[in-house]
């Protein structure tokens, strides 16, 4: 089996975990998460935040944000801009609106200045403990944090979101792939590695 048949292969099985966990935590979670991040994550006064606006039974950042907001930190949210390109990040601030992006994917509208965030809170169907993680298979967050990483005048933070019943025991991973620095579950914060 080649690399892109093994994370098909893992897509399948881990969408159905995904859900189940969000049938069962549902918007219980989303606090849990937030207090996890500002407990265990030691962000930098200031440091710009990215989240994303959930699809389908994503754990959901929308709190994780909030507060963030409310302890001045500056948030964003992603847009698809390009195809085959690095997301765009752009300011957003609670109750702003939203606009459709594609899949049902919902971002700040063109108008909201561009932020280069320094921690990205990343969407994700599966991940495991060495940081791998398995998304739509569209490689935008591996080209995105390809591309901030590769910037390199700040260190950034992935910081992937998740239900804990998402855990893989060891995805496939190919040599684009970007591994995540920190694991955010309803059970709590863990760096990694
Ligand atoms: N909430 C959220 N926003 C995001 C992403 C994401 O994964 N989640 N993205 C990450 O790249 C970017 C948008 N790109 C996307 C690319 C592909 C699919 C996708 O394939 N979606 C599934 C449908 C999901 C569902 O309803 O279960 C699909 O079409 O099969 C989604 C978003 C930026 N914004
Ligand atoms: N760092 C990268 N730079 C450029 N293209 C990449 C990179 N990583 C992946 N890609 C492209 O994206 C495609 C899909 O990648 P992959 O299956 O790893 O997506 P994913 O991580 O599941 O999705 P996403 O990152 O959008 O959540 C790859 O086949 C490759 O063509």
């Amino acid at each position: 089996m080649s690399v892109a048949e093994a994370k098909n292969a893992a897509r399948i099985a881990a969408r159905d975990r995904r859900s189940a966990a969000q049938a069962i935590l549902g918007t219980d979670a989303a606090p849990a998460f937030a207090r996890h991040v500002f407990e265990a994550i030691p962000l930098v006064p200031g440091a710009v935040i990215a989240g994303y606006a959930p699809i389908s039974s994503e754990a959901d950042p929308m709190a994780i944000l909030r507060e963030a907001d409310a302890r001045g930190f500056p948030c964003a949210l992603p847009s698809v801009e390009a195809p085959a390109s690095p997301l765009t990040f752009r300011r957003w601030r609670p109750d702003d609106p939203l606009i459709d992006g594609p899949h049902g994917t919902r971002a700040p509208d063109v108008g909201a200045p561009i932020l280069m965030p320094q921690v990205v809170i990343v969407p994700l169907l599966a991940f495991d403990r060495a940081g791998r993680r398995l998304g739509y298979g569209g490689g935008y967050y591996d080209r995105t944090l390809a591309f901030l990483r590769a910037r390199g005048e700040n260190t950034i933070l992935a910081v992937g979101l998740a239900f804990s019943a998402q855990e893989a025991d060891e995805l496939p991973e190919d040599s684009g792939d970007q591994r995540l620095d920190w694991i955010v579950t309803e059970r709590g914060a863990w760096p990694v590695g």
